[in-house]
């Protein structure tokens, strides 16, 4: 089946105009980072950039920074020096909300939805791009009634494009974990971002799920044309898909450049990898292992299309600030990145 964004109902606020189409990707640019947490240094003068429509890996052990490095660059940590920057803005002391409505969203490492259904958890993702009001809302006004369906029939597009589409309506909690960590990435594309940040997004799947997932990933920047920044322990789908990878390791970046530079680099074998990439036996955690499949993704020829739209309602109204912390961050709920800053 073939989706295309831009063909929905004639009225669909979604879909770009004839001359109109979604804002240029902005490059991320992380500058002399540093977040301290009392004595301890997280991240030390970390520097790299995210070229516009591309992949671009954080790889490095366990503590080198990623989540931390993650967390500043979302909203939810603040850096003790250095800068992030987005295009022309300045993200470095934005909330997270605000961050969120430049068009940056973020999957989380551990699967935190488990209430209502895959809808009900995709439209979370649009709260950001509504305009109606509570109250318009409540008295299911006929214009919201319209904004409403159209972000769900949005939502829908991009549950096919993930491979959910069957399991539109059905409870997240029946579902398999693979197609839970589907629903998280689904949430964040139904933000209509422009950089997408993942958290370890095959983290605990096994390897069928995994292969498919980096496939799907590869997708999404091929298809949206976004940025994905991806944390990820597993070498494997790192070298398959990203176009660079910046290495951390005690906060301090070690190695920075493309994969195949990246996996011969004898200080990250030595400070991470242990041994080269493509020596490693695949494994279910595959870790260092590179994955069977190595090399380009290729398209499945029965993977419906997906095209970036602008999202937000056409309506001349208040830009209301409708995106709360925890509709661009679901660890509010959770407390899952509740650690305090100190
Ligand atoms: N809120 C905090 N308060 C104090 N220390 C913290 C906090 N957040 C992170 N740290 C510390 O900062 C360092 C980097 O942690 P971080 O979680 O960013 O690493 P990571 O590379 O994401 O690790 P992992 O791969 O295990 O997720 C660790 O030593 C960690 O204990």
């Amino acid at each position: 089946m073939s989706v295309d964004a831009t063909a929905t109902t004639p009225e669909a606020a979604t879909a770009p105009g004839p001359d109109a189409g979604p804002d240029p990707v902005p490059a991320l640019t992380v500058e002399n980072l540093t977040v301290r947490f009392s004595g301890l240094v997280a991240l030390d003068d970390l520097s790299f950039t995210v070229p516009p429509g591309t992949i671009h890996a954080l790889i490095g052990p366990n503590g080198a920074g990623k989540s931390t490095c993650f967390n500043v660059i979302s909203g939810v940590y603040r850096a003790t020096a250095g800068t992030v920057r987005y295009g022309d803005e300045d993200l470095t002391r934005l909330a997270p909300h605000r961050i969120a409505r430049l068009g940056v969203a973020r999957t989380f490492q551990n699967i935190v939805l488990t209430h209502g259904t895959v809808a009900d958890n995709l439209m979370l993702g649009r709260h950001r791009l509504t305009r109606a009001g509570f109250t318009a809302s409540a008295l299911r006004l006929p214009h919201t009634v319209r904004e409403q369906r159209r972000h769900r029939e949005r939502a829908a597009e991009i549950a096919d494009f993930l491979g959910l589409g069957p399991a539109f309506d059905k409870p997240v909690a029946g579902l398999a974990y693979g197609d839970r960590k589907r629903v998280e990435m689904a949430r964040a594309l139904c933000m209509e971002p422009q950089l997408l940040l993942l958290d370890e997004p095959v983290a605990g799947m096994h390897p069928t799920e995994r292969s498919a997932m980096a496939e799907t990933i590869a997708r999404v920047r091929d298809s949206l044309k976004i940025s994905i920044l991806i944390v990820e322990h597993d070498m494997g789908l790192i070298m398959r898909i990203a176009e660079s990878v910046t290495v951390l390791d005690f906060g301090r970046l070690i190695a920075d450049g493309p994969p195949e530079r990246i996996q011969n680099d004898p200080v990250v074998i030595s400070a991470y990898l242990g041994t080269p990439v493509q020596e490693a036996e695949p494994g279910p955690e595959s870790g260092t292992a590179r994955e069977p499949e190595s090399g380009p993704v290729p398209e499945p020829e029965s993977a419906p299309a997906l095209e970036a739209v602008d999202g937000t309602e056409p309506d001349s109204g208040p830009d209301p600030e409708r995106a709360t912390a925890a509709a661009s961050d679901p660890a509010k709920d959770t407390g899952r990145d509740s650690k305090e800053q100190s």
